[in-house]
């Protein structure tokens, strides 16, 4: 299965709250007489859809004109589907320019929500960039429970399929299950995973790993960290003592900080965002749990309010259910086209 279908088939939760909001708005209008089309025989609804051909064809459309109070209601929607108050107000007129009065149906509607969301976030849609230096170092951030540990053996997997040399430091020493964790999915990913002994400084052992990577000429050393934002002090030397101590060995490390968000967490990965930023040089972003939501939206506000490239999205809890992010599939399967 492409990834792109895995995308639509898992985002179902949000792009039934945009897609099915889109309807909504568009029908909500009194509709104008016009003769009664030949009645068709319903669109099979799902897999048989899918399975034989794009969108079924569709008898003649509901159209609404498009005015204030329908910008107004789009707009509330895309609030409501967690783009943020900002986003959702330059969407919408973007959308509204050169097009006031004129009969918009549902699917011209997702066509150009489609095309302002990929717009957004075309720039933002970069690959984990990757280096002739060896190991490239690959710090990963994020609050407990965000995905980090499923993120870091999804990405070690696709690394190592690709031929690269792989390993993993198991730096949240402090929780055991979350060392167990790590250490299956290095297994999973075939992996060598280091660990240190419970509530040992997570900085002596990104050290000894950055010494083995080095020595055994490994391409890529992805650090895992703790995600105890509840003392954010502690934290923010905990992660920068990692920092300082992997550059005694390699000056330009980390090469990449990754900050992992929970997409189930919607407008609160907005926050998340400004806090690792203080606490870390947060270079990219990967969004979790997109599968398992209505708030999928909040993708948009972030690439809107931030900028920072987003490197990959996950839909699943399989090792394969992690992909480089797409703008365009992302909004066309978001708007639910
Ligand atoms: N549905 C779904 N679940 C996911 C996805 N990514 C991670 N999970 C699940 O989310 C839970 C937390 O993931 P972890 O990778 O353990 O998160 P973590 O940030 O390492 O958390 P700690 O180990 O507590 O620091 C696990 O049950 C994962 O299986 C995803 O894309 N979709």
């Amino acid at each position: 299965m492409s990834f792109f279908t895995k995308l639509r088939d898992r985002l179902t939760r949000s792009s039934a709250k945009i897609g099915e909001g889109l309807d909504g708005i568009v029908e909500a209008a009194p509709q104008a007489a016009e003769p009664a089309p030949a009645p068709v025989p319903a669109p099979a609804p799902g897999l048989v859809g899918r399975l034989f051909g794009t969108t079924p064809a569709k008898p003649e459309e509901p159209r609404r004109a498009l005015d204030d109070e329908m910008l107004e209601e789009l707009e509330d929607m895309l609030v409501q589907a967690d783009l943020g108050v900002d986003t959702a107000l330059r969407v919408t007129a973007n959308i509204a320019e050169g097009r006031m009065g004129r009969r918009l149906s549902s699917t011209e509607l997702k066509e150009l929500l489609a095309a302002e969301i990929a717009r957004i976030m075309t720039p933002v849609a970069r690959p984990l960039p990757l280096y002739p230096k060896k190991p490239q170092v690959v710090l990963v951030v994020g609050v407990n429970g965000a995905g980090k540990t499923t993120t870091i053996g999804k990405l070690a997997s696709q690394f190592r399929a690709a031929g690269k040399s792989v390993m993993i430091a198991a730096g949240d020493t402090f929780r055991a299950a979350a060392v167990e964790q790590l250490q299956i999915w290095g297994q999973r990913a075939g992996v060598p995973v280091m660990v240190a002994a419970q509530g040992s400084d997570p900085a002596s052992l990104a050290f000894d790993a950055m010494s083995r990577a080095e020595s055994e000429g490994a391409d890529l050393l992805m650090i895992d960290t703790a995600g105890r934002l509840q003392n954010r002090q502690d934290l923010m030397e905990e992660l920068a003592k990692i920092v300082r101590v992997i550059r005694k060995k390699d000056p330009t490390a980390p090469h990449n900080t990754l900050l992992v968000l929970d997409a189930t967490t919607g407008q609160n990965a907005l926050n998340q965002v400004e806090t690792f930023r203080q606490l870390a040089d947060v270079s990219g972003l990967v969004m979790t749990k997109l599968d398992g939501t209505a708030r999928g939206g909040v993708l948009v506000a972030l690439a809107d309010r931030f900028g920072l490239p987003i490197h990959a999205i996950g839909v699943g809890e399989q090792i394969d259910d992690l992909d480089a992010f797409d703008a365009d599939d992302f909004a066309r399967a978001l708007v639910g086209l």
